[in-house]
């Protein structure tokens, strides 16, 4: 389905207004006038033929009259549920000013309101008291060939928490940037959100809440209705590619743990971030001439995210010659009870892993903050996955100034609400002097005559490339080592490798390009390991090029039902 083949007519079995209410179909004024004859649409729509560019054209018109970016956020939903191939047509050409609308941070106040600014529903809600019937629940998608999943329970969005119901936003914009940026037909991708209640009190109380209204089911419940959701998942989708996201912490890695041998599937806040966090780390030690394995780092946040990163962060420093034990070593875990040490009590598996063992006898206050392990471990970067806005004050980062001329700062955490520290005062406080990169998008930095661009280290410079690798190559299953494969790609086309002006990430306009690249390096990685069938590099990017949907209309010719 690429652009040359687009041409070819596809053949409808939809007439009148059914055909203009299925949204993957529809193309309002730009239905030909033997396809109005054809599919009896006289009248439906107004007289002129219009091209893609044309409706476009009002469409953007439209967009730019809201002021707020929620309401732009709306809009943008609505024609996606009314004509995708405008609203991905759209998206192609403004990519770098939609994509904070559709994605974070405005995802972010839409999970939090959408059940005022509700309109119109996509993708499956699958409610715990609705699990028995899952299986005609997934027959009633309204897409067939269903190849990629983005799945959330809604228990921690963004750095928003319990979003319950709410949390759908986070798949529907995962999936938009998908199909916006690896070029996955819409027509492959289905948001699923698991209702299993909510333990947020705003929800339960607001009269509004349209999710079930319950708090959120027992772990014993919770591990039954997830294993009933993978299986007939499988059954209807055989191999389809499953990202779970945002999935609370004491969720995330066990679901992980249990289902990636079983089914294609990865966690994108555990894996995707390490990969893209790593892919931006592997560069901006390259531009310092160092590499990943000399660095002291500092994590404030021992979550999904930040042990994910961690944990391949110590696959890369071991790929760079160090022991395990050297690596972790270097790598210090800051969570809300200080820096984690293995004498503490009550840290989950995969934070003990990464806790640090102080030399015996030594005096210990109870909590080692930020901080005090600033000035003991002496980074060199310093990443945050808390949430926690502010967290980053300038005690703690000017103290890793004065032992670090060029420290790596990437407060990641989204939306932009809850970023560690704002990008203008990161540059001023270390006297323009930090690379910075954040998890949500922030304008350029002007300081002392220079301006310091920063770059989105988001897990959307991994994801999508990974759903066409999946998706172009059929993968039977996602490993570390394609998310290490996806960072050597990220990194490689660093653009600040080239140029010491430039951006440490390559720009949103070349996105899909990096995503085609991603995708093909995976494959091959895929296939070495017997995950995927071997095919020549040729065969394998033209199988790429042939996945690569793009936004324009084709021709449709009548199929009896
Ligand atoms: N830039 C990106 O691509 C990504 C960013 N994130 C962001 O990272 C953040 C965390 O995500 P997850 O790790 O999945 O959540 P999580 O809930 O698993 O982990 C957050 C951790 O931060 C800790 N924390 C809270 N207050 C703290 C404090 N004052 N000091 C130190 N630690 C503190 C919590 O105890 C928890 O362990 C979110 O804001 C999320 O949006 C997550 C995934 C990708
Ligand atoms: C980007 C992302 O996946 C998150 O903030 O959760
Ligand atoms: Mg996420």
């Amino acid at each position: 389905m690429n652009a040359d083949v687009s041409q070819d007519p596809i053949y409808i079995p939809f007439t009148g207004p059914t055909l203009t209410s299925v949204p993957i179909l529809n193309k309002g004024t730009a239905f030909s006038e033997q396809e109005r004859h054809d599919f009896n649409l006289i009248g439906l729509i107004p007289h002129r033929f219009e091209t893609i560019e044309e409706q476009a054209e009002r469409a953007y018109l439209q967009y730019c009259s809201f002021d707020e970016p929620i309401n732009k956020h709306i809009y943008l939903r609505t024609i996606q549920d009314t004509n995708e191939t405008l609203f991905y047509y759209l998206l192609q050409q403004y990519l770098a000013e939609m994509m904070p609308i559709i994605y974070t941070p405005t995802v972010g106040e839409a999970c939090e309101r959408f059940s005022q600014i509700y309109r119109r529903a996509r993708g499956l809600f699958i409610a715990y008291p609705e699990r028995h019937h899952i299986d005609e629940i997934l027959h009633n998608a309204t897409k067939q060939h269903v190849k990629v999943i983005v799945v959330t329970d809604g228990s921690r969005i963004l750095g928003l928490g319990d979003q319950g119901a709410g949390g759908m936003g986070i798949p529907i914009g995962k999936l938009s940037l998908y199909t916006a940026c690896a070029g996955i037909s819409p027509a492959y991708t289905l948001p699923i959100m698991l209702d299993v209640g909510t333990d947020n009190e705003t929800l339960l109380n607001n009269p509004m809440y349209m999710g079930w209204k319950h708090p959120r089911i027992s772990s014993e419940e919770y591990d039954d209705f997830i294993e009933l959701f993978v299986r007939a998942m499988e059954k209807r989708w055989p191999g389809v590619l499953l990202q779970f996201e945002d999935f609370e912490q004491q969720k995330a890695l066990p679901l992980l743990e249990r289902y990636q041998d079983e089914v294609c599937c990865f966690n994108d806040d555990i894996q995707g971030t390490a990969a893209v966090s790593v892919g931006s780390l592997i560069a901006a030690c390259k531009v310092k001439n160092e590499q990943l394995s000399q660095q002291t780092v500092v994590f404030a946040g021992a979550g999904s995210a930040g042990c994910g990163i961690a944990e391949q962060m110590v696959r890369q420093m071991c790929v760079e010659g160090l022991t395990e034990a050297q690596a972790r070593a270097r790598i210090f875990m800051v969570d809300r009870q200080g820096l984690l040490t293995t004498s503490m009590t009550g840290l989950y598996d995969f934070q003990k892993r990464l806790a640090q063992k102080l030399p015996t006898g030594t005096e210990t206050p109870e909590t080692i903050s930020l901080q005090q392990v600033v000035e003991l471990a002496k980074p060199t970067v310093l990443i945050g996955v808390s949430g926690q806005a502010g967290l980053f004050s300038e005690n703690v980062v000017k103290t890793m100034h004065a032992y670090c001329h060029h420290p790596i700062i990437f407060p990641l955490s989204n939306p932009s609400k809850q970023v560690e520290a704002l990008p203008q005062d990161l540059i001023e406080w270390t006297q323009g002097q930090a690379l910075i990169a954040t998890g949500s998008p922030f304008k350029p930095v002007q300081f002392n005559g220079q301006e310091y661009v920063i770059s989105q280290c988001n897990n959307s410079y991994i994801f999508p490339g990974i759903g066409l690798a999946v998706v172009a190559a059929g993968i039977t299953r996602v490993t570390n080592e394609m998310m290490m494969v996806a960072s050597e790609v990220l990194a490689a086309h660093s653009p600040l490798l080239n140029s010491e002006e430039a951006a440490l990430l390559p720009p949103l306009e070349s996105i899909t390009a990096l995503s085609k690249e991603i995708a093909f390096y995976v494959a091959k990685s895929a296939q070495k390991a017997g995950l995927a069938i071997e095919t020549s590099e040729s065969v394998l990017r033209a199988n790429i090029a042939e996945h690569f949907w793009q936004p324009r209309y084709r021709d449709y010719r009548r199929r009896s039902v």
